[in-house]
């Protein structure tokens, strides 16, 4: 019998791998001739008397990537999958596309047997994806799938310490890219996920981006960089031994931008949101489970938290939980600084309110919400932003602008009043003109009411009880701490005028 080991040893191993380089070459060019023409079985018979005779002096290691490491996903496959298709050359013949309701873009990835080449560090790394059926557990149509990574053997440890984790990152901001941000509620029943049983959802398809938020720029900007310490301090969480979490509690009269405001945060951070209805928890239990099928990487938002039903006030708590385990504040607060902590990674929880001091005050105590924003009425600023949202960059410098500023300057009308009214019409002239009838129409009112309060409250004051007098403090230390919160630009006329973060 022919013994092509003794034929091929030559007289110096530089011969040996040249020959053997040019002889892999060929073998290289007739697999991806043959891998068209032949069945796969044949085509392995090959490579396996090829790899008998060969594979001892072979420079080339080929790396097995399969789809699952017993019943768990391979999370290099995966990885490899994503990162893959943003290395497909225009050369590929064959390609897979793919969309779900999901996704937003077409993916287009490689299909089996193709094969793409990548380069990192000047390593040229040969991938080839590859399907066979699963004889193991039963055949049938089940498929086996699997990546082979070819490459010299002498970058065997940088493929592995290297190449391999960058890979793992890259899938990983590729993903993130492509994330659609989806908004979870118990009420929605539909979900094509499958879901997790608490929750359904459907995608997130706010506009709201930073950019269109009508908000004081320093108390933006301040905003922004929060949530960016918060995602990047994944190892001071750990170090400090505190759970990676973050709260918000966002203030201010209806229609400021609140709910805005969490959807700009969840299109940032492309984190989802879970909007939590206190309405269908009844028990500590169901808050727990609830929370707990929640993933990482969210937003737990609950809206109006001074109207949710069944929260009681701590006076009253410890009957309330005694009495079969109803849902109390008390268990909210334990939840959020205990169990919940403990099992999530970059969870943010968002509390609304419009009145922020109906709040009970363990709460608002340091540690619980981590930051307060105070989203006030329309600024001159915020007038300028909307403008050109709805009407155009250029709209901003209409002659009518610096009239509409002075009279936002003067009194308290919020952004969704400003955007209505801003929606009614195409052109320019005619809406800011109708703008300008509205908010004077507004002053107007306001101007009344302030009167009417005035005269009012002069005479209880005729009346003369020291003790309303004692009663009315607190409401004024109330107004102070509102100016005391407000940073930047808000100029602090009253409750909610104002921006802030605390
Ligand atoms: N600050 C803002 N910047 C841009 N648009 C805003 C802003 N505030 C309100 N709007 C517009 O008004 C609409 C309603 O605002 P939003 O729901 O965010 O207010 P809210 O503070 O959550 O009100 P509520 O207290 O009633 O829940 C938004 O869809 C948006 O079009
Ligand atoms: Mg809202």
């Amino acid at each position: 019998m022919l013994n092509f080991k003794e034929m091929a040893v030559p007289q110096s191993a530089s011969a040996v791998f040249s020959a053997y380089a040019s002889f892999a070459t060929t073998m290289m060019l007739v697999r991806s001739i043959t891998s068209e023409l032949l069945p796969p079985k044949i085509i392995s018979f090959f490579h396996s008397i090829f790899f008998y005779f060969f594979g001892s002096v072979s420079f080339q290691v080929k790396i097995i990537i399969e789809e699952n490491c017993g019943f768990s996903p391979n999370q290099i496959f995966q990885a490899a999958e994503v990162y893959l298709r943003t290395k497909i050359s225009p050369s590929t013949d064959t390609l897979k596309a793919h969309k779900t309701p999901r996704q937003k873009k077409i993916t287009l990835s490689i299909d089996k047997g193709q094969e793409i080449v990548d380069h990192f560090d000047n390593i040229r790394l040969q991938w080839r994806f590859v399907c066979s059926h699963d004889e193991q557990n039963g055949g049938g149509n089940k498929e086996k799938r699997h990546f082979e990574l070819v490459f010299p053997k002498k970058f065997r440890d940088r493929v592995v310490e290297s190449y391999l984790p960058y890979v793992l990152k890259r899938a990983k901001e590729i993903k993130e890219e492509d994330k659609v941000v989806k908004i979870f509620s118990q009420e929605c029943q539909y979900d094509e996920d499958g879901g997790s049983g608490n929750w359904g959802s459907i995608n997130l398809d706010h506009p709201s981006t930073f950019e269109t938020l009508a908000m004081d720029p320093d108390l933006k900007q301040s905003i922004i960089d929060d949530l960016d310490r918060f995602v990047n301090r994944r190892e001071f969480y750990k170090k400090v031994g505190k759970a990676w979490k973050r709260g918000y509690l966002l203030y201010g009269p209806p229609g400021t931008g609140k709910s805005s405001l969490i959807a700009a945060m969840a299109n940032y951070l492309k984190f989802d949101i879970y909007d939590l209805d206190l309405s269908y928890i009844y028990s500590n239990g169901d808050l727990r489970r609830v929370l707990l099928s929640t993933t990482n990487r969210s937003i737990v938002v609950i809206e109006d938290i001074d109207c949710s039903v069944e929260i009681q006030n701590r006076e009253n708590e410890e009957q309330y939980d005694q009495s079969n385990g109803k849902f109390t504040l008390s268990g909210m607060l334990n939840f959020i600084d205990g169990l919940w902590s403990s099992c999530g990674d970059e969870r943010i929880i968002i509390f609304t309110t419009n009145h922020k001091e109906r709040l009970d005050p363990a709460l608002l105590r340091p540690g619980r919400m981590d930051v307060h924003i105070n989203m006030s009425y329309c600024t001159p600023h915020g007038f300028r932003v909307l403008v050109s949202n709805y009407l155009g960059e250029e709209a901003d410098k209409h002659q009518l602008c610096r009239e509409i500023e002075e009279l936002i300057g003067e009194m308290e009308v919020s952004p969704a009043e400003i955007a209505e009214a801003l929606m009614k019409n195409d052109d320019a002239d005619v809406v800011l003109q109708r703008l300008v009838e509205f908010l004077k129409c507004k002053r107007e009112e306001q101007r009344k009411k302030e009167e009417e309060t005035a005269a009012s409250e002069k005479n209880e004051g005729e009346e003369g009880e020291e003790e309303e007098e004692e009663e009315e403090e607190p409401t004024r230390k109330r107004h102070k701490r509102g100016v005391r919160l407000r940073i930047g630009r808000g100029r602090g006329r009253g409750r909610g005028r104002g921006p802030g973060l605390m």
